[in-house]
């Protein structure tokens, strides 16, 4: 990975992001931010149900079991749900630092391919953090949390109001997320950055 393309090197004056001090404690699952996401959810039927961990500082683990409803070439993972998977583990990121944040950019490296049945070992940091945005990268290993790497990516995310989903989300699913009796999925949606 070159992390020299546009949009995703820090400015001059990035700083280090600061973990939240409410962020989950190391090894504590995040759990799903909305039960109907197709990275997370437990309510998707062919979603990718990635589960992710909080790390040390601003960094997370995550696993994501490749099932046939994922394929593209026969038998191999979809590289774009690959890069969902990669995506879902970097947004995750964003409850650490206690922010709400869409991906802006995404860049994908795709190392080694991705048979169905194979556990994608993820983990992501943030790297820093320069206003509104916020600059982070993700590897995916196979065999293993320390087996050979299958792909990464480097993202940048951009902070958001909550409007940005009332805005543009369909009226009935952010009324569903409003009614939501997960409680902590509430106060992710609506308390962190209201
Ligand atoms: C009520 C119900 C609520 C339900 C909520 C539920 C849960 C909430 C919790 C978490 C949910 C959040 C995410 C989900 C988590 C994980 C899933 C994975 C994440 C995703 O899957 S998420 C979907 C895909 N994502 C999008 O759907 C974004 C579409 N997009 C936009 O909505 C706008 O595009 C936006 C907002 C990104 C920016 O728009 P904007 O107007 O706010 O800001 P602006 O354009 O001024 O950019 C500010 C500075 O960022 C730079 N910048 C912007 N974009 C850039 C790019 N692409 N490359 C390089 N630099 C970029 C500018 O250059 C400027 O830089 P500078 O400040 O230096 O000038």
């Amino acid at each position: 990975m070159s992390g020299t393309s546009s949009g995703l090197t820090p400015p001059a004056d990035a700083v280090a992001p600061v973990r939240h001090p409410d962020a989950p404690a190391p090894g504590e699952p995040l759990g799903a931010h909305y039960g109907q996401c197709f990275g997370c959810g437990g309510e998707q039927p062919h979603g990718l149900r990635l589960e992710a961990r909080a790390g040390d500082g601003v960094s997370v683990t995550a696993e994501f079991t490749v099932r046939p409803a994922h394929q593209g070439a026969p038998g191999l993972a979809h590289g774009g749900v690959l890069a969902t998977a990669l995506d879902e583990t970097l947004g995750s990121l964003n409850w650490l630092l206690r922010t709400i944040a869409v991906t802006g950019r995404l860049e994908t490296d795709f190392v080694r391919p991705v048979p169905v049945g194979t556990v994608l070992y993820l983990d992501a940091e943030v790297t820093a953090v320069a206003g509104r945005k916020i600059y982070s990268r993700a590897t995916g290993r196979i065999g293993g949390p320390e087996g050979p790497v299958a792909v990464r990516a480097e993202a940048l995310f951009i902070e958001v109001k909550v409007d940005h989903f009332t805005e543009h989300g369909r009226p009935q699913e952010i009324r569903a997320a409003m009614d939501d009796p997960d409680q902590l999925r509430r106060v992710r949606a609506f308390e962190v950055n209201p």
